[in-house]
């Protein structure tokens, strides 16, 4: 494609014209950047692109555009042409949508926003759209499914470059739905500007990120942007969580939406009003009314918060046109999410979850649920906190954890380049200010052995914050880790033991 053609669709404050170079890629990290391509280059918080420019010109980069006035007033345009930008992020995505020649019109977007819940709705949605025989694109947290292709996530919600990619990959493929989470972050920086939503959906709101939002208020004011719309008109539907604190503001910033549906556990009045719950072990059943009409749902998925999931996800599949019978005979049928209150198998009658609750909300939902179900049982936690990440969470989840366990285990969780023990200190802090105490084992593998070995029969053991990850990143570097494959080895050695010597049962 022309550069020209791509200048006329990006909002450029100046641009030195030249030549009109082929563009055969649009890239934002000069370490991909090849003969033909278009470098964005963009201002970061900790690097900055514009000081690659010599190089990716070396590297064989066919036009440069930038969002440094310096760098424009300096670069010489004789080389390559150059255009200067307001927002680095936003060309980006206007550069990327017309390189690929706006494969966004041609899918419908349901996009899901919130701090807990994002992966689990977006997987949900996305099942029953394809239950519906409609081919989609999945993007999120845990992987990336391009008409059934499955593909690694680097992010939950990638850059536009990369998004827009996917979404012409997944239109080529016969896809004609995208089902998104959009993160915080992705909100904020408008990784997903240009995107025409038609489904948005907020889960809730619950500290998280405040390292990044600084407030609150700020991280909210983020998440809000998916109802006003980021580079596009606002979504057709917004389907609002009424039982969160903040789904005022998420309504108020919704008022421009052709439709706003509020789904609710306690309020009668919510479009989606989800009642006499039946929450078990093997599965959940709830009486759901909703604008088309009353129906029992029943899910494979266990706990309260996979109610919100599931409301969240049938109205979701309503607004895309589903039948809500359709919807709720395919809601019996969902499979659970990887690394979401998943199951380890063992003979030692031992209940082992794996859980991706790394907030002091997600896990106390986690643990209020391994409570209901473990009866007179004892509830036992493995829990550590990120690195290089919001720091002020971590004594609220040694909080949570320490009310919500009879035992509790802190470990490493992505350390990252933080001192693994300082981070596990500050946890332990929490716990400590909760009346409680807890083991500190900072090698995750040990941890989780140690934890096992404690556990009795019929306890319910409770491996948090990693869920589906499949690495430790620590000391600045991702080893392999998986908890489920480290629970199940520890769980093989114990059950081992106990054959050879019954007395450790
Ligand atoms: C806080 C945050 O959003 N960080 C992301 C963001 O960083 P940034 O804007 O500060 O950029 P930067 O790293 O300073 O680099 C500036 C520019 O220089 C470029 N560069 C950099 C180095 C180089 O050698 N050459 C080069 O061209 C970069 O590609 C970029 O264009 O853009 C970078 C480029 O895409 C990302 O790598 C980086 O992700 C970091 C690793 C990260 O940890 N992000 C997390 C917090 C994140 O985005 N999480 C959300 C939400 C998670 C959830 O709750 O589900 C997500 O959507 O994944
Ligand atoms: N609706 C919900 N409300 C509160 N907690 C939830 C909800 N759904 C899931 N959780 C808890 O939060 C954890 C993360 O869930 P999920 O991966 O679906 O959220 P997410 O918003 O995608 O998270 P992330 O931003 O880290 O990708 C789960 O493992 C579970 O403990
Ligand atoms: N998307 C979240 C995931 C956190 C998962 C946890 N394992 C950690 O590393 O803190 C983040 O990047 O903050
Ligand atoms: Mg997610």
């Amino acid at each position: 494609m022309l550069w020209s053609h791509i200048l006329r669709e990006t909002t450029a404050l100046a641009s030195n014209p030249g030549s009109d170079p082929n563009i055969t890629d649009v890239v934002y990290d000069s370490r991909q950047a090849g003969a033909g391509s278009l470098f964005v280059a963009m201002r970061g918080g900790t690097a900055d692109g514009n000081r690659y420019i010599r190089q990716v010109r070396q590297q064989g980069a066919a036009a440069v555009i930038t969002d440094s006035r310096e760098t424009f007033a300096f670069l010489d345009s004789s080389e390559s042409p150059v255009a200067l930008v307001e927002h680095g992020r936003r060309a980006l995505a206007q550069a990327s949508a017309a390189f690929f020649a706006h494969p966004e019109r041609q899918l419908a977007t349901t996009a899901v926003t919130g701090t807990n819940g994002k992966t689990t709705t977006a997987f949900l949605t996305e099942a029953l759209l394809a239950r519906a025989e409609r081919t989609t694109l999945l993007l999120g947290t845990v992987e990336t499914r391009v008409a059934g292709r499955v593909l690694e996530s680097k992010h939950t919600t990638p850059e536009a470059r990369d998004l827009y990619a996917l979404f012409r990959q997944a239109v080529d493929a016969g896809a004609t739905e995208a089902v998104m989470e959009m993160s915080s972050h992705a909100l904020d920086q408008e990784r997903v500007f240009g995107i025409p939503v038609d489904v948005a959906i907020f889960t809730n709101l619950t500290q998280d990120h405040l390292d990044y939002h600084g407030t609150m208020d700020s991280y909210a004011a983020a998440k809000a942007r998916l109802f006003q719309g980021v580079g596009a008109p606002p979504p057709r539907v917004a389907i609002v969580n009424a039982d969160d604190a903040y789904s005022s503001t998420m309504l108020a910033a919704a008022a421009p939406c052709q439709t706003t549906w509020r789904y609710s556990l306690q309020d009668r009045a919510a479009d989606f009003f989800a009642t006499d719950l039946r929450l078990s072990a093997d599965g959940t059943r709830f009486a759901l009314q909703s604008p088309f009409g009353e129906a029992l749902v029943t899910s494979p998925l266990v706990g309260r918060v996979n109610v919100y999931n599931l409301a969240a996800a049938i109205a979701a599949a309503l607004a895309r046109g589903l039948d809500l019978d359709t919807v709720v005979a395919s809601a019996a049928e969902l499979a659970p999410v990887p690394g979401r209150f998943e199951s380890v198998a063992n003979t030692l009658g031992l209940t082992v979850l794996v859980d991706y609750a790394h907030t002091d909300d997600a896990l106390t939902n986690v643990l209020n649920l391994a409570r209901e179900l473990a009866g007179n049982a004892r509830v036992l936690t493995l829990f550590g906190c990120g690195g290089d990440r919001d720091r002020t969470k971590r004594p609220k989840m040694g909080r949570a954890a320490a009310l919500g366990s009879d035992l509790v285990v802190i470990t490493s969780d992505n350390p990252r380049s933080e001192d693994p023990a300082t981070i596990a200190a500050e946890a332990l802090q929490g716990v400590r200010e909760a009346g409680g105490d807890a083991e500190v084992v900072l090698d995750r593998a040990a941890a989780i052995a140690h934890i096992l070995r404690l556990a009795r029969k019929g306890d319910i053991v409770i491996l948090a914050g990693k869920g589906h990850e499949k690495t430790q990143t620590a000391n600045g570097s991702s080893l392999p880790f998986d908890d489920v494959a480290v629970a199940a080895a520890a769980l093989r050695t114990l059950e081992h033991e106990q054959q050879k010597d019954p007395r450790h049962a």
